[in-house]
């Protein structure tokens, strides 16, 4: 990703004679386009500088010493305000161009975009400070660029300081920082200068997990009101955080619309890109488990007989459901077993439960993992596992037309009501390094009807909860 020139987050406003349509859309960019000039060698550069002002003055038609480079073509969206949009595309996609566009550090080459509000961003990591001022200094710089009085900077002062909690480092120079300072000082002032809509561009993946939950917590609450574009590679970060999405590849907006969908797409083009199409096999029937029995949430017997109970109604395995991979091996089954290893249809919450997911080897395979997800209605992943670790010192293998079948037994986790789908995924390698031969998006669907968790994502079955008195004697 490359930064704009002082890294600087930016202001920009439009007039003052903001349209009835300019009270809805934050962002507009129309047939953007960005094209840079590639030089194969400074020479190039240097007779480009000169040569076509000599060629002026004599009257000559100009010649070019550069290629030309599309980093942007014919780029169209919207942005309302308020929403939460995520910018997702491979390295070199055209990404931080556009970021650097709306920021006003860059000019496009045609089309034109319209900013309505104040923009604060946060690009390049450690960028947006001079390095010779200390971070007390650039905070004040910082602000008056983002538009803050000297007093309005003054009286928040405390609070910026609090937030990028760097302790004395605040009165030493910049260049003494490091990445994860120089951020926390960032987003500490982009946090307090009352901004209109924020450009963060993965900046949170750098600092600890403290700091990250602070700036989420700072992102959600700004989120309720304040527009977002957030530019990540991580699909669970977009999926999370973001509304709507927006891919763009090669200069383009190749797809736009949920988080989910375009996320989906994303990965499996990535995939594809890497191993190619999938292919398609027949269904084959399920191997009966071994039984597991564990103790149960000690609540589950006044739960279960009240209306609280967290009934999942489990769909069938979607077969046709969106997937890719190599096709080395196709996921034929994927299901839901009880203890006694019965197909089921009803889960409640909080019982042991056993998903089996098996697959025909197509081409032979050393070292399969089959994995899943349990992802919510809004494409975030809640739990999942996958058999690496278990077979990692053991590797198995298999054959052309073997069967693979994972058992991943486990207390089912007590949902909120909603729907919920289980991605599913057989692949050969390690964690780190596979080839995807199979993998299902959404193979299976289930919905909680009711449900006992208050808080969080999912409820965890409790094995013991216990509330003491110890009473005052005296
Ligand atoms: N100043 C420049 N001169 C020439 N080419 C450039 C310049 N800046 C960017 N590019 C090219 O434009 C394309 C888009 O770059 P950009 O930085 O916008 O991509 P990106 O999607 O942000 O990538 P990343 O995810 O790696 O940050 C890339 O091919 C890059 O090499």
């Amino acid at each position: 990703m490359s930064s704009n020139e002082l890294g600087m987050p930016v202001v920009q406003t439009t007039g003052d004679s903001e349209s009835k349509q300019a009270e809805l859309v934050a962002i507009r960019v129309n047939s953007l386009s960005k094209c840079y000039q590639i030089y194969d060698n400074p020479r190039d550069r240097l007779k480009q500088f000169v040569v076509p002002r000599l060629q002026r003055l004599a009257r000559k038609s100009s010649k070019h010493y550069f290629r030309e480079f599309w980093a942007l073509k014919d780029v169209s969206f919207e942005i309302k305000k308020g929403e939460s949009v995520g910018i997702i595309g491979r390295n070199g996609s055209g990404k931080s161009t556009m970021l650097q566009i709306i920021c006003g550090t860059l000019h496009p080459s045609a089309g034109d975009i319209e900013v309505n509000g104040r923009v604060a961003a946060l690009l390049e990591l450690g960028s947006g400070f001079n390095p010779e001022f200390t971070g007390r200094e650039n905070v004040y710089m910082n602000a008056g660029v983002l538009g803050l009085t000297l007093q309005q900077t003054k009286d928040r002062f405390a609070e910026i300081e609090a937030f990028a909690d760097i302790g004395d480092f605040i009165d030493q120079p910049v260049k003494t920082y490091s990445s994860g300072m120089m951020v926390r000082l960032a987003f500490a002032v982009i946090a307090h200068v009352d901004a209109d809509i924020l450009v963060i561009d993965e900046a949170l993946a750098v600092g600890d997990a403290f700091f990250t939950q602070k700036c989420m917590r700072f992102l959600r609450h700004f989120m309720k009101t304040g527009t977002v574009l957030f530019v990540s590679h991580d699909t669970g970060a977009i999926k999370n955080l973001c509304n709507r999405a927006i891919w763009i590849e090669k200069g383009k907006v190749l797809q736009e619309g949920s988080p989910k969908d375009v996320c989906e797409s994303y990965l499996e083009a990535f995939y594809e890109a890497q191993q190619g199409k999938s292919s398609t096999t027949k269904l084959k029937i399920l191997k009966k488990h071994d039984g597991v029995r564990v103790q149960k949430d000690q609540r589950m017997a006044f739960i279960n007989a009240s209306n609280l109970r967290n009934d999942l109604q489990i769909f069938k395995f979607d077969p046709e459901s969106a997937s890719f991979g190599d096709g080395g091996a196709q996921i034929t089954a994927v299901e839901f077993l009880d203890s006694d290893g019965s197909s089921l249809s009803w889960v409640v919450g909080g019982e042991l439960v056993t998903l089996v997911v098996q697959a025909t080897v197509n081409q032979p395979l050393e070292g399969p993992i089959i994995g899943f997800t349990v992802k919510d209605r809004l494409g975030q992943a809640l739990f999942g596992e996958n058999t690496y670790l278990t077979n990692m010192d053991n590797p198995l293998s298999g054959s052309i037309g073997d069967e693979v079948q994972a058992e991943f037994t486990f207390l089912m986790p007590i949902l909120p009501p909603g729907d919920y789908s289980v991605n599913v995924a057989i692949a050969s390698g390690t964690q780190v390094q596979h080839i995807q031969h199979h993998w299902i998006s959404d193979a299976v669907m289930f919905k909680s009807q009711s449900s006992s968790s208050s808080t969080g994502l999912i409820g965890i079955p409790m094995h013991q909860i216990k509330l003491d008195v110890a009473r005052n004697l005296t």
